[in-house]
């Protein structure tokens, strides 16, 4: 692995921040320009399908497109508006966790899923606001004054963030030789779906007690959209010795990754890598840590099995038996199965993902 931090520029740093490290090693994830995207340029097309296939991570550069710049401005808007937020009390943040009524929706406090095997907890808060609450789609959730008056910064987010997962998809539908449209006729913005954009805090964490924040998964949909500006961020690339790696924050780029449902529907041809968070490294390790997130999910009625209508999706091998499950059904049963406060008696392997076959190693 290369260190992606050698080659400086600083203008790719975030003000105010201690920069990131250059002794960590890095992954050396492929940079994609949305302006050569948007121009149809062929390498960048062939980047994008590559990155998928190899890591399902890249960095998408927005500073070169005007809607690339709207998404910036509005990430920048709503690090303020989370900030904001999070300093609220814990005892009214908690009056928006809504996860005793089944929704994935509104707050959750750090400590509530364990991060390994040993049982240590999170360290991390999030608020998760629900796509179809800000485009009017379902009735709007009780929410703090903070949000209420960002609802428009949000709408903005989610609609600039969703144009730059439909380029993603499509994209990807070309080079897959699917029929046209098939994979954003799957992921309407006004249609119901699981999408959502989520801020997260992670606290400074005690010098002597760094550790795991965000314990390892895979994204559940199809998607993401991420912005965090200190490091901590961690894929483990594939292979069965293979070592955690940081993800280096860029200004001006969002981090995209690709979730379980590209890997189910081309039949493990893409890759939805594992990632955790982990304290961030050297000096950063002093600073609160916030992200922003926009997970993109395909439509709810949606059933996360292999596509038709593409050669280069491999086939089901004889005996394989695709699983019967919706989009809906898929985020619940993996937002709700590793919670300690909601489950009794976590079950791993009943609320994995594609970890397995994200490690790509044959078992
Ligand atoms: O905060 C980050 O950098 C990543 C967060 C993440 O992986 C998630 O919320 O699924
Ligand atoms: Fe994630």
């Amino acid at each position: 692995m290369n260190s992606i931090g050698q080659d400086l520029d600083v203008s790719e740093n975030f003000p105010d921040l201690p920069p990131f490290p250059n002794h960590v090693t890095t992954a050396p994830l492929l940079r994609i320009s949305l302006k050569k995207l948007l121009d149809q340029n062929p390498a960048e097309l062939s980047k994008l399908y590559d990155a998928s296939v190899d890591i399902g991570f890249f960095y998408l550069d927005l500073r070169d497109a005007e809607q690339g710049q709207h998404l910036l401005d509005d990430a920048d808007a709503l690090f303020q508006v989370g900030e904001r937020l999070f300093d609220l009390s814990l005892e009214e943040k908690q009056g928006y966790d809504f996860s005793s009524q089944k929704s994935y929706f509104g707050y959750k406090s750090q400590g509530v899923s364990p991060v390994d095997l040993d049982g240590n907890l999170d360290r991390a808060e999030f608020y998760n606001i629900s796509k179809d609450d800000i485009m009017g789609i379902t009735d709007p959730l009780p929410a703090p004054d903070v949000l209420l008056q960002s609802r428009g910064t949000a709408r903005s987010f989610i609609e600039n963030s969703h144009a730059m997962v439909r380029l993603v998809l499509q994209v990807l539908n070309h080079k897959l030789g699917l029929p046209e449209g098939t994979l954003s006729s799957l992921h309407r913005l006004q249609s119901k779906s699981a999408d959502q954009m989520r801020f997260i805090k992670a606290p400074p964490q005690p010098v002597n007690d760094r550790r795991v924040a965000l314990g390892e998964h895979t994204d559940f949909g199809s998607v993401t959209v991420l912005f965090n500006r200190l490091g901590g961020l961690q894929v483990l690339p594939p292979g069965s010795d293979a070592e955690w790696v940081y993800v280096k924050p860029l200004a001006g780029h969002a981090i995209m990754s690709l979730g379980d449902a590209m890997v189910k529907l081309t039949n493990g041809l893409l890759r939805s890598n594992i990632h955790r968070v982990t304290a961030p490294p050297g000096i950063q390790g002093g600073h609160t840590r916030y992200s922003l997130v926009y997970f993109a999910r395909p439509e709810d009625e949606v059933l996360l099995q292999r596509l038709q209508g593409s050669d280069l999706i491999p086939p089901l091998q004889i005996g394989q038996v695709e699983e019967t499950i919706s989009s809906k059904d898929w985020v619940i049963r993996r937002a709700f199965g590793l919670r300690v406060d909601l489950v009794k008696g976590i079950d791993f392997e009943k609320s994995a993902g594609t970890e397995q076959l994200s490690r790509r190693v044959k078992v």
